[in-house]
């Protein structure tokens, strides 16, 4: 039996998957890394974590899996999309890597707007968001501008990592989409966009397909691993084209939900000329040739999270979620807004902050517990509008990411999204994706969609419960008054906090 290894480089941690040639999940091995926030809204990482704890979950993998290192053929990958890592002439680090959760750069934002206006939509065919690598390089280049001058590359999260496990530099055309200097439709970098900003167009690295093998491992990296030097390394892609690959999403009509660090909803789009003026983000699909359309909440598994490390710390997320069951559909009037670091879809702002309304004497932890788990389907929800407004049918949804661990939360997420939701046999989407990737480039299938077949397994099948959909329905009217109620009392809060840090 021959296998290939799935390297997801997700927000929380790095995840190694073995698959082998039929699609199975041999071995599997996480190694978590912390995010550096310095201020409110700062989101950082050291991208030497992200490589130390990559060859540590490696170097275990081939320890304890019981296979042998000369039949796994190839490697793959799959990354946080947009954080921003800065190489100088030594191809050494500049700075931490700034990541997409990161909302510092709303300045950034208009100065794009002000100078390319609607050039950027023609070009990219979204509009400049704060978590966007751009932005994030504007800032770098007006606060650190010794730093910026030193700058020789720009690359995006896995694709450092892979460039340490390889010694090749590269940017899969799935992660450049989420630069915004990429031209997504002709698959080329912008110069246009780099002249209008001032910024040298030879920061872009060379650009290549997801599936493009790239090299092979670095002698010293296969020997401290335990791998062959001859292991095929492939260029993987950004970790919702990944996730998409993972839960063969491969034609039109096909929709995922994503619930990791954030939550995504994406959709399968082969037309490049379909317009969705911003409302979505659009991007470069792994598969090539493809695109995808999907909506962002910057906080969803991150809401629970931080609502678990905040409350109930010692529990395990099984024991937190089986709350579920002790509190009805609408958690007894209490409603939950995720917007912890901000918001994307549909509410571009990073100023917004979270909220609990309607807060009882007689709720309890479970009704929180329930609030919480609902407010971030509802925000997904506002995604899933857009796309039947767009006329987009979306009636079955593969549901993939930490947040697909749960049963009571995809019944949730079936009867809020009032469609069907598939559960599959391995949440991990993005590994799976990165893996599905190695697979195909070794030449086992013919194509992705033969690989998807083989790979991708429905275990379970959601059914929206009648009930329960007219009951969220009318809730959900109530959920997205909240937005345009709390957005001045957010504003106001954002200018006391930084008055406070100064
Ligand atoms: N058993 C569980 N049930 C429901 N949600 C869970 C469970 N375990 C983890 N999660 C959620 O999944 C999130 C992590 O998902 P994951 O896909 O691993 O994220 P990332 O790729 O961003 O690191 C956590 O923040 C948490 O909210
Ligand atoms: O910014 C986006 C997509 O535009 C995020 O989806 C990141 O790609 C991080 O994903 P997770 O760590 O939540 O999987």
């Amino acid at each position: 039996m021959k296998y290939v290894i799935g390297i997801d480089l997700g927000t929380s941690a790095v995840k190694v998957l073995l698959v082998n040639q039929e699609g199975t999940v041999c071995f599997e091995v996480s190694k978590e890394y912390p995010l550096i926030q310095l201020q409110s809204g700062f989101s950082e990482q050291d991208p030497e974590e992200w490589v130390k704890q990559t060859i540590s979950a490696l170097k275990d993998l081939v320890n304890r899996a019981g296979v042998s290192a000369e039949d796994i053929e190839g490697i793959s990958y799959s990354g946080q999309m947009h954080g921003l890592v800065l190489l100088d002439a030594r191809n050494q680090v500049l700075r931490n890597a700034i990541l997409w959760n990161d909302t510092r750069t709303t300045k950034q934002c208009k100065q794009i707007t002000d100078t390319l206006g609607e050039k950027l939509i023609t070009i990219t065919k979204n509009i400049p968001l704060e978590g966007f690598t751009l932005p994030k390089l504007l800032w770098v280049k007006e606060n650190e501008p010794d730093l910026f001058g030193k700058a020789v590359t720009l690359l995006l999260p896995k694709d450092y990592l892979r460039f340490r496990m390889t010694g090749s530099l590269a940017m899969d055309y799935s992660d450049a989409a989420g630069t915004l200097l990429l031209d997504v439709s002709s698959g080329a970098w912008s110069t246009e966009i780099c002249e209008m900003l001032d910024i040298p167009i030879t920061l872009c690295p060379p650009l290549v397909d997801s599936f493009d093998m790239v090299g092979t491992l670095l002698p010293g990296v296969a020997r401290e691993i335990g791998l062959s030097g001859s292991t095929k390394v492939f260029a993987g892609g950004a970790d919702n084209a990944c996730g998409a690959i993972g839960a063969g999403i491969l034609s039109d009509g096909d929709t995922m939900c994503s619930i990791g660090t954030s939550g995504v909803v994406l959709s399968y789009e082969d037309n490049k000329n379909r317009e969705f003026h911003g409302k979505v983000h659009f991007f470069n699909h792994a598969k090539g040739s493809a695109y995808y359309t999907m909506g962002v909440t910057l906080a969803a598994g991150f809401s629970l999270s931080w609502f678990k490390s905040t409350f109930a710390n010692e529990e395990s997320y099984e024991n937190l979620l089986s709350d579920l069951g002790k509190s009805p559909v609408g958690a007894r009037g209490l409603i939950f807004t995720p917007y912890l670091v901000g918001e994307r879809t549909p509410h571009a702002d990073a100023m917004i902050r979270g909220s609990f309304v309607g807060i009882d004497a007689n709720h309890q932890r479970a009704d929180f517990t329930r609030a919480v788990i609902e407010g971030i389907t509802f925000s997904l929800q506002e995604s899933i509008e857009i796309f039947r407004r767009e006329r987009k049918e979306i009636h079955r949804i593969i549901s993939i990411g930490g947040g697909a661990k749960s049963d009571d939360w995809l019944q949730i997420q079936a009867d809020i999204f009032n469609a069907t939701v598939l559960k599959l046999e391995n949440e991990q989407g993005p590994g799976m994706g990165a893996a599905m990737l190695a697979a195909y480039g070794c030449g086992w299938f013919d194509s992705l969609e033969a690989c998807a077949q083989e790979f991708t397994r429905v275990i379970k099948e959601f059914q929206p419960n009648k009930e329960n959909v007219g009951q969220y329905e009318e809730l959900y009217s109530v959920y997205k008054e909240i937005y345009p109620a709390t957005q001045s009392v957010s504003t106001e809060l954002y200018k006391f906090r930084n008055s406070k840090s100064n």
